[in-house]
């Protein structure tokens, strides 16, 4: 069983590179697990009928018995005649891709089973490198990858750029390196010469807190809740990693998604009776489960 991992920092574009692929044929007969930091699936909404979602957190660490239970059952259902020869596993943004390959090659049966494709890490044109800076984890995931997807170079100033690709590849020499706007490769730009950044010593800090769910509940006055997420992200954008949900608005089903400061253009998703419409899940440091409930509460709802 051929396995695909598709790692990157939160919010990088991997799973607009999963549905660019899945579009355009180049996943035909693959099975697709997907691994979210929150165990809130957004992306099942977007990569809807054509994977399953790994329950239990992130896969390189609490949810780990759970990945490899996945994989166990697809290798035992490949032994027994089934067409599961190819399986992509879209982690978290928090995970580490390598210690996922070190997981599933400690299991003394899937390591008989799985044969690993070039570990893909996407990495973020606009936010790469501020993520280099000062993640432990995005250097890790740089450091396992065997492909470099930069991703969102259509968004990034070329001296940016230049830059990001130099640090890239002082990092991490021996990867190959593609570029993708929107999931779709492009040729590579022309870039400026540029030093690779001289990055900092990182403390052995901790890893990003858990992902915290906010509730919108049904009727929210949808204008008050943007212009709060907006004034949250002005205010705390560097710290807020990732805000993604889906909330239900007067125009329909909204994916609701920043990565940073950017946020994302308004999708409209099909209607379902999806159980987790209205949770959002917000990641970054600085705030807990308790100040943004009672920011919600008194800005938004009114209440405090
Ligand atoms: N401008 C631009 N935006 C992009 C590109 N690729 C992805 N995005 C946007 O970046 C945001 C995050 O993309 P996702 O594909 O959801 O990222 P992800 O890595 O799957 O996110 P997590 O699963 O939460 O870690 C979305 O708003 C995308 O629309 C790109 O090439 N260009």
């Amino acid at each position: 069983m051929r396995l695909t991992i598709l790692g990157g920092y939160l919010g990088a574009g991997k799973t607009t590179w999963l549905r660019h692929q899945i579009h355009a044929g180049d996943m035909a007969g693959a099975v697709i697990l997907v691994n979210e930091a929150a165990q809130t699936p957004v992306d099942d909404a977007l990569l809807k009928g054509v994977f399953r979602t790994l329950p239990g957190g992130c896969a390189c660490c609490e949810g780990r018995e759970d990945m490899l239970a996945a994989l166990s059952e697809l290798a035992d259902l490949a032994s027994r005649g089934e067409d599961v020869s190819h399986v992509v596993l879209e982690t978290s943004g928090l995970a580490d891709p390598g210690a996922i390959m070190a997981a599933v090659q400690g299991d003394p049966v899937l390591v008989h089973h799985v044969r690993f494709d070039p570990i893909r890490v996407v990495v973020d044109a606009l936010h790469g490198l501020a993520q280099l800076r000062s993640e432990p984890l995005a250097r890790r995931q740089v450091a396992a990858a065997d492909l470099l997807t930069v991703t969102k170079s259509d968004a990034a100033q070329p001296g940016d750029l230049a830059r990001l690709v130099a640090t890239l590849r002082a990092l991490n020499p021996h990867a190959s390196l593609n570029f993708t706007v929107r999931g779709e490769e492009i040729a590579p730009p022309d870039l400026p010469w540029a030093e690779p950044e001289d990055l900092p010593r990182l403390p052995e800090e901790g890893p990003l807190p858990a992902p915290m769910r906010l509730t919108v509940p049904p009727g929210t006055d949808w204008t008050a809740f943007s212009v709060w997420l907006s004034a949250l992200l002005h205010a705390r954008g560097d710290d807020l990693v990732r805000v993604k949900g889906v909330v239900r608005t007067p125009a329909g089903r909204l994916l609701l998604q920043t990565v940073r400061r950017v946020v994302q253009q308004p999708e409209i998703l099909p209607e379902t009776s999806a159980a987790q419409d209205n949770v959002v899940v917000f990641i970054g440091r600085g705030f807990d489960q308790k100040t943004l409930e009672r920011s919600f509460s008194r800005y938004v709802i009114g209440e405090g």
